[in-house]
């Protein structure tokens, strides 16, 4: 147990594939992750970035293998690893019509927060995220930044352990990638570790301290990012990227 609590992730002999004939298949993958880290997933388009987070957060059952978060078995039985981790996942996971405030308000309920913590929580977010002037509009009416700020706090607004992020940053402007990669810094300096996937290589650089390469279902390559850029003589991670995976089209 010991070993397993310094662990954020601990993926065990993971098998999974969609079907025989479809999509990425994972064979006996095994993969660890520290706690306290700030992790990025990289690989190209179809690599199996997002099946691995979707196993990893439970959307998604393996066929076999174990996967658990702080020592807690990730399955649908287990109540008590849902509260570990929050999941910012690729596509919008709000409701459109309903305000920033109203949103945070339904989601805190849901991750079983009382009302006072939500309208704590509520506050504390949408002024470190700039949405305070916002916080009753409609979302719908809002930039893709603005949305992206709205998905990044209902992952977080129950202050998770964990927090995996799937391309948090897909669409945004500079002042909104700031704002976001300062935010998930922050986070992770008061005990959060950090999942992360993107394409977004520079952005990434400035956010991981330790990386894997996924190609095909496969780790191609894991480490802290500078030993790694080290090893493969590549002093950017993007250098590092078209070494392991190639410059070949993958889609
Ligand atoms: N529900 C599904 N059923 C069948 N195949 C799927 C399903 N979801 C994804 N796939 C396939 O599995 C492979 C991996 O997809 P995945 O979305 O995990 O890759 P990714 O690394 O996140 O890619 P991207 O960088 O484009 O987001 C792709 O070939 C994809 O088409």
């Amino acid at each position: 147990m010991a070993i397993t609590d310094s662990l954020a992730v601990d993926i065990q002999n993971l098998s999974f594939s969609y079907a025989e004939d479809a999509g990425v298949h994972y064979t006996g993958l095994n993969l660890q992750i520290p706690k306290g880290e700030r992790f990025g997933l990289f690989g190209p388009n179809g690599a199996g970035k997002t099946t691995l987070m979707s196993l990893m957060t439970g959307l998604i059952n393996a066929d076999s293998g174990s996967i658990k978060l702080l020592g807690e078995p990730v399955d649908k039985k287990n109540k008590a690893v849902n509260k570990l981790f929050g999941f910012v996942p690729q596509d919008f996971s709000f409701y459109q019509e309903l305000s920033p405030a109203e949103n945070l308000e339904f989601f805190g309920a849901w991750a079983g927060l009382t009302k006072k913590q939500t309208n704590h929580r509520t506050t504390e977010l949408l002024e470190v995220l700039g949405l305070q002037d916002v916080r009753n509009q409609q979302v719908q009416k809002f930039s893709g930044g603005m949305k992206r700020r709205v998905n990044l706090a209902i992952g977080v607004i129950h202050n998770p352990a964990i927090l995996f992020l799937d391309e948090p940053t897909v669409g945004v402007d500079v002042q909104t990638r700031h704002a976001i990669i300062g935010y998930l810094h922050q986070l992770n300096e008061q005990g959060t570790t950090l999942v992360y996937t993107s394409h977004q290589l520079s952005e990434a650089e400035d956010l991981c301290n330790d990386v894997a390469m996924i190609d095909d279902g496969k780790i191609i390559a894991q480490g802290g990012l500078n030993s790694l850029m080290e090893k493969y003589k590549e002093p950017t991670l993007e250098g590092l990227f078209l070494k392991l995976t190639g410059k070949q089209y993958r889609d």
